[in-house]
C-alpha cells in the first residue's frame, strides 16, 4: 500500500510586492531567472518537415509491408487483432527482403550484382553458417508482423541474438581448423567468417584453444538466455515448459504446501501483517512514469520529446540474463549507456522496469513530474510473484491462475502529441489575448485529459485564470475545461483540457504494472490510471464498501468488468467468493458459471433482496466464529487457520477452513430498491456497518444517484465512491459530496473518491473486451465447475410448498419464531429491533405467527402471550417450512 506523495518541485518564490502591475506590464518581460526557468520550460520545436519524396517513398513501402504483413498475420490465430501502434510491418519488409535476397545468393548461387554482393558479405560475415542467415532474417521478419512485441525486447533479442550467433561462429571457426587472416577469403569463408574468426582468435591468443571452446560455448549460452530473458535460476522450469509444449514432458503437479507456489516461492494472500487498516485503500503506482523522470532529472538530462512506449514485462528481470537484458533493452531503445559491469547491471534491473514515458516536462522549476516512489520501492521488488501459478485448494485441487496473456496489450501511451502542443499554443494565446501574465509551463498528458501547468506573473491573480475558464473553453472548442488551482504542492494552476486524440487504457496493462505486481492481496483490482498517466490500483478489502455511480453509457458497466476480471484473473475461488446481482439481467452474464460464484447470478431483484439478507446472517456467523475463537479479523483467523494454530472444540467434527472474501456486486441499486426499500436498506447498512472484519465487502453501482436510490443511511455507510459522468451537478453531489462529475467526459473518465481521501482522484477508469472475459471465464470455468450454495436464495433449490399467505417473508418468519419461542416474549417492538425490519413488517410477522397459533391476539400495547413452548420449536419451524 503506498500512497503518492505530492510534487517536490520547489515553490516559487513569493511574488514580488502587490504593486497593481499596470496592463501593459503583462506582456513586459520577465525577470531574468524567472525568464530563464520559462524558457527552459518552452516546448521544443517541432522537427522540420521531411522532404516529399521521402515521404512518398516511406508510405508507398509502409502500404506494402502492411499489406503482406495483414497476409502473415492472417494466419492462424493469436495475430489478427494485432494493435496498429505496435505494427513493425515496415522493418519486417526490410528484413524479408534481405532474407530473400541472402537466400538465393546462399542456397542456389549468386545471382547478378546484388545476389553476388550479398553473397560475398554474408558468406564472408558468417562462413559456413551463410545458409542459415536468410532463414533467422525470415523467421524474424514474421515474428516481427505476427508477434512483435514491446520494442524494448527487440533490443534485447538483437543482442542476445548477436551474442549467440558470435559464439557460435567462433566455435565453428576453431572446429575448421582455425584458419587465419592470411589463409585466404575462400578458407576463412568455409569456416566462422569473418565474424568467427573475430571471436576465437583473440580467445585462443588469450586463453589457448582448450579453454576457448568453453569460454565461446558460455557465451552462446549466455546469449541464448538473453534472447529468451531466462533467469538462471527459472532454466530447469522452462525447459520443462518446453517439454510440455513439445509434448514430451507431463505438466507438472503444483507440490508447493499450502500457500506456496509451484515454484516455490511464497504466495501470500493475506495483506501485509504492517498494513495499515486505515490507511487509503488505493495505490497510486508512479512506476510506469516518474522513476525515469526523476532519474532523468537527477542526472540532469532533458527529457526525450518523443513519445515512448512502456510496455514492459516486470517478471523478465530477475537475475543476471535477465538484468543483462532489462539492462540491454533500456541501452538500445531509449540510449541509456548499459553499465560495463555486472553488478551495476544488477542494480538496474529494477529501474529498466520502470516504463520510459516521459511528458514533457519543464524541469525543476516547472515540476511537471510528481514525486516518483519507484525509486524507494523496498529492495525486494525483483520478487514480484509470478502470475501462472499452480495453487492448492482445499480438498487437493490444483487451480492455475489464468495467465495474464489472455488479456490484450494497450497501444503505447503517449507523453506527447501534436495536438498537445496545438492546445499550448492556444493558451498561451487566450492569455496574450486578455493580457494576463501567465505562461504554460509544462502539462502532464494522462489518457483521457492533460493538465497544462500555468504559472503566473507577480501580482497576477489566480482568479484571473478561473474567470477565462470560459473564454479558454472557447479557444481549445471543448465545454470540459476543469481548473485546479493551486495544482496540490506547486505554486501553479491546473487547467485540464480533455485530449482530441484520447486513449484507452487496457486491463491488460494495469494487471501487467509492477504496481500491480507488487501486491498479491487477492482483492486488489485495476481501476485505471491518473491524470500523470499513472496506474491507479485498489483493494477492494480496504475500500471496504464503494459506490460506482454514473449516468446511462458513462462506464459503470465496464469498470465492473475490470473489477471482476481483476478477482478472476488474481484470485482462486478460496480466496475470493462473489455473489452478483444483475437486475438488468445483461451486464453479468457473461460470469455465469465460473468457480468464484456462491450462487448463480441473481436476476430477481426480490431474491437479491433476500440474497443480501443471506449475506448478514454469513456475516453474523462469521462474527461469531472470529468470537468463539478469539480473533478481530477473518485474516487472523485465517492465517491462524493455516497454519494449523486454532483447533475446532473438543468433541465438535468440524473442519476449520479459511474463510474466502466475500466480495458481493450488485450492478443496479435502483431495481432493488424499488421492490423492496426496506429491507435493502437495511441489509446494506448492516453489511456495510460490520462485515470489512468478517471479510465481507459490497459493491454497489447505480445509474441513479438520486437520494431515494442511495439513501443518506446507505451513503453514510459507503465510504468509497466512484463517480462516473453524471447529467447533473445534483447527482455528483449525491456521489461525492461535491461537484464534479458532471464536467466528466464519459467513457471511464472518473473521480475517485477512495476512503479517507478529502479529494477525488481524476482518472480513466480501464476497460476489458468482451472477449477478454470470455478468454479468463472459460480458463477459470475449464479449471473448476461452480458449486453453488443452496441457502442463499430462497427457492435457489428444490421449491417447497409455502403458504402463500407467507410468501416471501419465510425467513423472517422463522427467524421471528425462533426469537418468540427462545425468549417466550411476544413483543413486536423486539421483533423490530432484533431483525432490524420496520414496524410494519414486525406487525405483519406477529399477525402471521398468530394465525398459526404460535402466539395469542394483541393486547394493545402489552407483549403478546407465546403459545409455543421452546422444545416444541422445530415442529413449529418444520410445519412453516412447509
Ligand atoms: N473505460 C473505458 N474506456 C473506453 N471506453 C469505455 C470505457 N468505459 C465505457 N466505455 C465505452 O462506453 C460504452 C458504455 O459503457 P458502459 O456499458 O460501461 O456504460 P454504463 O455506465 O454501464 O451504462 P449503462 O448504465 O447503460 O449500462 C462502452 O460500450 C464503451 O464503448
Amino acid at each position: 500500500m503506498a500512497t503518492r506523495t505530492p510534487g517536490a518541485a520547489p515553490r516559487n518564490p513569493k511574488p514580488g510586492p502587490a504593486k497593481k502591475a499596470p496592463a501593459k506590464k503583462a506582456a513586459a518581460p520577465k525577470p531574468p531567472a524567472k525568464r530563464a526557468a520559462a524558457k527552459k520550460a518552452a516546448p521544443p520545436p517541432p522537427p522540420p518537415p521531411r522532404p516529399i519524396l521521402f515521404r512518398a517513398v516511406r508510405a508507398v513501402w509502409l502500404g506494402i509491408a502492411h499489406s503482406i504483413g495483414a497476409v502473415f498475420r492472417g494466419f492462424g490465430h493469436g495475430a489478427k487483432n494485432l494493435d496498429p501502434a505496435h505494427r513493425k510491418d515496415g522493418v519486417a519488409l526490410l528484413l524479408l527482403a534481405l532474407a530473400l535476397v541472402t537466400a538465393a545468393g546462399t542456397w542456389f548461387g549468386p545471382q547478378g550484382w546484388l545476389g553476388e554482393a550479398a553473397t560475398n558479405v554474408v558468406s564472408g560475415l558468417f562462413g559456413r553458417l551463410d545458409v542459415l542467415v536468410p532463414l533467422v532474417l525470415g523467421g524474424t521478419a514474421v515474428k516481427l508482423m505476427r508477434h512483435p512485441g514491446p520494442p524494448e525486447a527487440n533490443g534485447r533479442i538483437a543482442i542476445g541474438l548477436t551474442t549467440l550467433v558470435v559464439g557460435i561462429l567462433g566455435l565453428v571457426h576453431i572446429g575448421c581448423g582455425a584458419p587465419a587472416m592470411s589463409s585466404g577469403a575462400t578458407r576463412i569463408r568455409q569456416a566462422g567468417g569473418i565474424l568467427g574468426w573475430a571471436a576465437s582468435t583473440p580467445m585462443m591468443a588469450a586463453a589457448g584453444p582448450p579453454l576457448a571452446v568453453p569460454l565461446l560455448l558460455l557465451l552462446a549460452f549466455f546469449g541464448l538466455l538473453v534472447v529468451t530473458a531466462t533467469p538462471v535460476n527459472r532454466i530447469p522450469e522452462r525447459l520443462q515448459q518446453l517439454g510440455v509444449r513439445l509434448g514430451v514432458v507431463e505438466p507438472l503437479p503444483a507440490d508447493g504446501p499450502d500457500g506456496e507456489s509451484a515454484d516455490g516461492r511464497a504466495y501470500s494472500t493475506a495483506p501485509p501483517e504492517d498494513a495499515d487498516p486505515d490507511a487509503l485503500p488505493i495505490t497510486i503506482g508512479d512506476d510506469e512514469l516518474s522513476a525515469r523522470r526523476k532519474r532523468r532529472r537527477r542526472k540532469g538530462e532533458e527529457p526525450a520529446a518523443e513519445p515512448v512506449s512502456f510496455d514492459k514485462d516486470p517478471y523478465q528481470t530477475r537475475d543476471l540474463a535477465a538484468g543483462v537484458a532489462a539492462d540491454l533493452d533500456g541501452a538500445l531503445t531509449w540510449g541509456v549507456p548499459g553499465s560495463p559491469a555486472v553488478a551495476s547491471m544488477l542494480n538496474q534491473v529494477k529501474d529498466n522496469t520502470a516504463p520510459p514515458e516521459e511528458p514533457w516536462d519543464s524541469g525543476p522549476a516547472g515540476g511537471a513530474v510528481p514525486a516518483a516512489r519507484a525509486s524507494e520501492a523496498p529492495e525486494g521488488h525483483g520478487e514480484a510473484p509470478v502470475r501462472m501459478e499452480q495453487l492448492q485448494l482445499a480438498g487437493d485441487i490444483t487451480y492455475a491462475l489464468p495467465a495474464l496473456d489472455l488479456l490484450e496489450r494497450g497501444a503505447p501511451a503517449k507523453a506527447r502529441s501534436q495536438l498537445n502542443d496545438e492546445v499550448v499554443a492556444q493558451l498561451t494565446g487566450v492569455f496574450a489575448e486578455f493580457k494576463v501574465d501567465a505562461r504554460v509551463t509544462g502539462f502532464t498528458r494522462g489518457p483521457t485529459v492533460t493538465r497544462y501547468e500555468v504559472e503566473l506573473g507577480p501580482a497576477v491573480k489566480v482568479e484571473r485564470i478561473t474567470a477565462l475558464a470560459k473564454n479558454i473553453a472557447y479557444a481549445v472548442a471543448t465545454p470540459d475545461v476543469r481548473i485546479i488551482s493551486p495544482i496540490p504542492g506547486k505554486s501553479a494552476v491546473g487547467v485540464e483540457i480533455p485530449n482530441r486524440d484520447r486513449e484507452m487504457v487496457t486491463l491488460g496493462d494495469l494487471l501487467r504494472s509492477r504496481t500491480a505486481a507488487e501486491d498479491s492481496h487477492p482483492m486488489v483490482v485495476g481501476m485505471g490510471k491518473d491524470v500523470e498517466g499513472h496506474t491507479v490500483m485498489a483493494n477492494l478489502a480496504k475500500m471496504p464498501h464503494v459506490l460506482v455511480a454514473g449516468a446511462t453509457g458513462a462506464g459503470k458497466s465496464s469498470c465492473i468488468n475490470c473489477l471482476i476480471t481483476s478477482v478472476l484473473v488474481r484470485a482462486t475461488p478460496d480466496e475470493v467468493r462473489m455473489v452478483l446481482v444483475d437486475p438488468k439481467r445483461v451486464e453479468l452474464t457473461a460470469y455465469e458459471g465460473i468457480p468464484h460464484l456462491i450462487t448463480p447470478i441473481i436476476t430477481n431483484p426480490k431474491k437479491a433482496a433476500e440474497a443480501l439478507q443471506w449475506v448478514v446472517r454469513e456475516m453474523d456467523m462469521r462474527y461469531d466464529d472470529l468470537a468463539a475463537f478469539g480473533f478481530r479479523h477473518v485474516d487472523d483467523f485465517n492465517a491462524a487457520v493455516r497454519a494449523g494454530t486454532v483447533k475446532p472444540p473438543l468433541g465438535s467434527e468440524r473442519e476449520l477452513t479459511p474463510y474466502p472474501y466475500l466480495l458481493v456486486i450488485v450492478d443496479e441499486l435502483a431495481d432493488l430498491m424499488m421492490v423492496a426499500p426496506r429491507d435493502v436498506e437495511d441489509s446494506v447498512v448492516r453489511i456495510t456497518q460490520l462485515a470489512r472484519a468478517a471479510g465481507i465487502h459490497l459493491v454497489l453501482a447505480t445509474q441513479r444517484p438520486s437520494v431515494d436510490v442511495v439513501t443518506g443511511l446507505i451513503k453514510a455507510n459507503v465510504p468509497s465512491r466512484l463517480a462516473f459522468a453524471t447529467s447533473a451537478m445534483a447527482d455528483s453531489r449525491v456521489i461525492l459530496d461535491q461537484p464534479g462529475a458532471e464536467k466528466l467526459i464519459g467513457k471511464g473518465d472518473a473521480l475517485f473518491l477512495p476512503m479517507g481521501a478529502s479529494k477525488p482522484v481524476r482518472m480513466q477508469g480501464a476497460f476489458v473486451t468482451e472477449a477478454e472475459i470470455a478468454r479468463v471465464v472459460q480458463h477459470c470455468k475449464d479449471q473448476l465447475a461452480a458449486r453453488y450454495r443452496e441457502d442463499v436464495v430462497v427457492g435457489g433449490g428444490p421449491k417447497k410448498e409455502i403458504d402463500e399467505e407467507i410468501g416471501d417473508d419465510l425467513d423472517l418468519l422463522i427467524q421471528a419464531a425462533e426469537l418468540v419461542v427462545s425468549t417466550q416474549f411476544g413483543s413486536t417492538s423486539m421483533l423490530q429491533r432484533k431483525l432490524r425490519v420496520g414496524f410494519a413488517k414486525a406487525g405483519r410477522l406477529m399477525d402471521l405467527m398468530e394465525s398459526r397459533g404460535i402466539v395469542g391476539p394483541s393486547e394493545g400495547s402489552k407483549a403478546r402471550d407465546v403459545l409455543i413452548k421452546p422444545d416444541e420449536l422445530d415442529a413449529v419451524l418444520l410445519t412453516l417450512r412447509g
